[in-house]
């Protein structure tokens, strides 16, 4: 220590100081300056961004390592608990906009341009050298940050769940792969199987896919779904309230003053276009757009609720028929979980050991409210947004990009075969089931809790027009 003091007593010592301090106080504003680029790069309300959200703001730890995995959240109840079955229903990963959103955004960015309306701001000044450069052609279609999604997530499963992603039962036909029709559909599918045929260097065998609308996409084959819901406007009544409500209104006569555009131009449908910008910029392109400065916090959470009301109201608790309608997605899912108990029970290989379904936010969303989980006590309606803030349906944190549906069957010895469900990676507690310690339940107990469903929930009658009450 003495030596090192006298060393930098000398003049040369003086000028190591400095110089080795020279470089601390660089390397400190270069990670400053990252961090904060990193940081500005998020833009402030992106926890908003409800089903147009990046998967990363859901598990943020993945910002930094998009790999990254946490087995402790698996919890299984002892070591001799090994995985029997695994289904995994997913979302497709990020895409670009619909062509009715494009047509709406580009009717914004006409109004921003025309210089006869209103006058200039400084922000409108921005905007009006921002580049209009999404076409209608690309129609909900997958992009390459979607790709990478899938392709991220096919390797964390991997990690998690190693003896059942594996190339050993990848080769074995031991994998399934089930879509939708949609190309952003067969594409996330595509890039899931991708994935894992590269990390395992397989180039002789070709795995395949079933395209499978009516598990997929059955909200479209739901006759009275499509009727008394999709069709009907009566059936959400309370979005249409709420889009013309006090809280929107004043949202939208905000971005009217930050466009230096008089109100009437700006509609509920060209402020949701404003919003979906700001998304779709971040989304696909990584970019915290000029878009994202039309709202603060609390716009943003006005603008999420809209969203929340619309997915309530078509796709979960608001009408029976919105879960009732993946009757035919539920029974596939526990009939497969009952071959492979009674597979295993029997001591035979489990046929199918895990089953890949890649859908739509409106596959997720009903089978969710159907097993009753991301209830809230009171519906959520037009004029309760201020007391429903701390919702448990919330589509920001249920469905980003890329969100997964996980349910883990396991053989656990004489602890019993058990079922874990997990959503984006985390543990979920089935909704009502009374041992509430355990994350991983008894199987049976599942069964026993869903037994109504189980004996029940007949798509076809459920989605009949006339429904005349099964006992009839
Ligand atoms: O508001 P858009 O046109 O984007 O709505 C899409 C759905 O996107 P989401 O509301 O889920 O963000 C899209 O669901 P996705 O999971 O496939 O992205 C759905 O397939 C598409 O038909 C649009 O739904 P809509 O209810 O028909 O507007």
């Amino acid at each position: 220590m003495l030596l090192l003091f006298e060393t930098f007593q000398s003049p040369n010592g003086y000028i190591m100081l400095s110089f080795l301090l020279s470089c601390f106080i660089i390397l400190c504003c270069v990670h400053h300056h990252v961090t904060l680029k990193d940081e500005e790069a998020i833009p402030l309300i992106s926890k908003y961004f409800n089903t147009k959200g990046r998967y990363e703001e859901v598990n943020p730890y993945l910002r930094q390592d998009i790999l990254a995995v946490n087995r402790s959240f698996l919890q299984p109840p002892s070591s001799q608990c090994r995985e029997i079955h695994l289904t995994a229903i997913i979302r497709h990963g990020t895409r670009y906009p619909t062509a009715k959103n494009i047509k709406e955004m580009q009717q914004l960015h006409n109004i921003v341009l025309n210089n006869s309306i209103g006058e200039h701001t400084w922000l409108r000044e921005i905007l009006t050298q921002w580049t209009m450069w999404y076409i209608e052609d690309m129609d909900g279609r997958l992009v390459q940050k979607g790709v990478e999604d899938l392709k991220h997530l096919a390797i964390r499963l991997t990690r998690l769940f190693p003896s059942m992603i594996s190339e050993e039962k990848l080769r074995g036909g031991l994998i399934r792969f089930i879509t939708s029709s949609k190309d952003r559909c067969v594409n996330s599918t595509l890039s899931f199987k991708a994935a894992l045929t590269e990390m395992w260097a397989i180039r002789d065998v070709e795995f395949g896919y079933e395209v499978n609308d009516a598990l997929m996409r059955f909200f479209e084959q739901c006759t009275r779904f499509v009727q008394e819901v999709d069709k009907n406007q009566s059936a959400v009544i309370d979005v249409q309230k709420f889009k013309q409500g006090p809280e929107m209104m004043r949202v939208q006569e905000k971005i009217a003053e930050h466009l230096g555009i008089p109100s009437s131009f700006i509609t509920y449908d060209l402020a949701e276009a404003a919003f979906f910008l700001c998304t779709y910029e971040f989304a696909v392109k990584a970019i915290n757009s000029p878009w994202c400065q039309l709202f603060d916090e609390d716009d943003a959470k006005i603008i999420e609720y809209a969203s929340d009301l619309r997915e309530f109201w078509k796709r979960g608790y608001g009408h029976d028929i919105n879960s009732k309608s993946s009757c035919i997605l539920f029974h596939d899912l526990f009939s497969r979980l009952a071959k492979a108990a009674n597979e295993n029970k029997l001591r035979q290989q489990v046929s199918e050991a895990v089953t890949v379904q890649i859908g739509h936010a409106d596959t997720l969303l009903p089978l969710l409210t159907l097993l009753g989980f991301f209830k809230d006590t009171v519906s959520l309606t037009s004029t309760n947004y201020a007391s429903q803030t701390q919702r448990s349906f919330r589509t920001s944190h249920m469905m980003p990009y890329a969100a997964n549906f996980l349910l883990v069957l396991y053989d656990c010895g004489e602890g019993g075969i058990r079922l874990q469900p997990l959503l984006n990676e985390k543990p979920l507690i089935f909704p009502g089931l009374t041992d509430q310690q355990v994350s991983m339940p008894l199987y049976e107990d599942v069964r026993k809790h869903y037994r109504d469903l189980l004996n029940g929930c007949d798509f076809e009658a459920e989605c009949q027009l006339f429904n005349i009450p099964a006992e009839f």
